[in-house]
Parts: C-alpha cells; sequence; structure tokens
C-alpha cells in the first residue's frame, strides 16, 4: 500500500503554514517527520487523516484519491498529542472498546498487572500514553498516523514501543513525527522534515543540520 499527500497548503487566518508538501509512506517503511516546533508537523498528520483542513490538500492510496475525510473510510487511525481514551473508562474496559486483547498487552507490559481495574485517569501520563499508544499500533487500520509516540514515555518502555512499530510496519502505513530525534532516526526507514513551510527528504543526518533542525554537535553524537 502506498500513501501519498500532495500539494497540502494551510492558513490560520492570514498566516501561511504550509505550503507544496508532497509526502509518501508505504508499508514496510516506517516514515518519519522531524522539524521545529511549529513548523506544522501535527496539522499535517491532522490534515491526512481528515480532522482538520486545509485550503488544498490530495490524499491518495494505492493512487486513489480519497474524497472523503480518511477517518470515515475506516482504514485509518491516529494517535494524538493529547488523552484520547475518556478518563472514566477503566483500563480492562478500554482494552475491550478498543478490541485489543489485555493478555497480550501484558506480555510486553507486564508492570500494568496492578491497574487492570484502575481508571485511566488514575494512572500516570505516561502510563496512559503507553495504552493509547499501543491501542493504536494493534488497531485495524491499514495507516497509522502518530503524533509523539515516544515523548512522556521511559526508555525501556520506548524501546517496546519501536520493536512494536517495527512488527506492525509489516503491514501497516506508519507515519510518525516525534522530537526524540534519536529514536525516530532508528525507527525511520524514510525521513521528511519540514522547513519553511515545505516538506523536504532527508538523506543524512547533514541534512537535518542544513534543514536548521539539529546543531553540528547533536548531529556528531548522533554519528557515535
Ligand atoms: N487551531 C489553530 N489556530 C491557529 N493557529 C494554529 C492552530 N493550530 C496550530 N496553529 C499554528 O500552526 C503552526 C503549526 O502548528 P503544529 O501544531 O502543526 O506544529 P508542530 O510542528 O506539530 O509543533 P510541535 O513540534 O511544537 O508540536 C503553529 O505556529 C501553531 O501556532
Amino acid at each position: 500500500m502506498i500513501l501519498e499527500v500532495d500539494n497540502v497548503e494551510l492558513n490560520f487566518d492570514q498566516t501561511s503554514i504550509l505550503q507544496g508538501i508532497y509526502l509518501k509512506a508505504e508499508t514496510q517503511k516506517v516514515t518519519c517527520v522531524l522539524g521545529r516546533n511549529g513548523c506544522g508537523k501535527s496539522s499535517l498528520l491532522k490534515i491526512i487523516f481528515g480532522s482538520l483542513k486545509p485550503k488544498y490538500s490530495l490524499v491518495r492510496l494505492n493512487k486513489n484519491p480519497i474524497t472523503k475525510k480518511f477517518f470515515q473510510t475506516g482504514l485509518v487511525n491516529y494517535l494524538p498529542q493529547h488523552h484520547y481514551i475518556p478518563k472514566e473508562v477503566s483500563v480492562k474496559k478500554a482494552f475491550q472498546l478498543y478490541s485489543c486483547s489485555w493478555e497480550a498487552f501484558l506480555k510486553d507490559f507486564d508492570s500494568f498487572l496492578v491497574h487492570k481495574n484502575a481508571k485511566i485517569n488514575e494512572l500516570s501520563g505516561g502510563e496512559r500514553r503507553i495504552i493509547e499508544t499501543y491501542l493504536v499500533l494493534q488497531s485495524k487500520a491499514k495507516v497509522l498516523l502518530l503524533d509523539e509516540p515516544f515523548s512522556n514515555i521511559a526508555p525501556l518502555q520506548i524501546e517496546k514501543i519501536k520493536q512494536i512499530i517495527q512488527q506492525q510496519k509489516e503491514e501497516k502505513i506508519i507515519v510518525l513525527t516525534d522530537h526524540f530525534y534519536e529514536d525516530v532516526l532508528e525507527v525511520a526507514d524514510v525521513l521528511y522534515t519540514i522547513h519553511h513551510k515545505r516538506s523536504h527528504l532527508i538523506k543524512d543526518e547533514n541534512d537535518l543540520v542544513n534543514f536548521g533542525y539539529l546543531t553540528s554537535a547533536q548531529k556528531a553524537t548522533i554519528q557515535q
């Protein structure tokens, strides 16, 4: 499967945010977007998902234009930056609601056993985020849009999330953005940055310096 988003043009009031964006994502290749705060990464994911209407955009799946909001097709799932599971729902109920196996989850995240009967808002922010990320990753949707899946998560759990991303990419298109750039670089098969409103395909870490995302010193640390 191939997802393409083309010619995105987004303005908020009189301010131009995105212009002429192109992004291509495929199954078996995790596609990542890096960029400075406020460059429009979350907006781009929302535009693909269909929850933000830009001035112009064209989303195609296997070359076929998506003519309605993408989320209405049931083919796409989206991890927003904010919590999305209603706070009164119990942890166990959340797994039922999202048709996901609690037992399978415990195999990867055994420390959550004690939270089985807790309400979701009784968990820490990071614990809640792990569950929300996991439920999106395990959903039946063929296209997954992940906005900051690594933020607020402890390193050991990030490794688990990355392993699940690697498993899921075999059959799903995954587009993700996060500022944990070392983790992003590790999972990324294809990498874009948004710079001066436009998308740029990244060839290597030098590009990330040239497009003003990393300092030379940060680049040197990655290469060690
Ligand atoms: N609803 C809105 N109304 C007006 N401006 C908005 C709105 N949503 C986002 N913006 C602006 O659009 C720009 C892009 O925001 P967006 O959240 O897409 O950036 P981002 O790259 O995801 O940032 P970050 O890395 O900080 O999460 C920002 O300047 C933001 O202030």
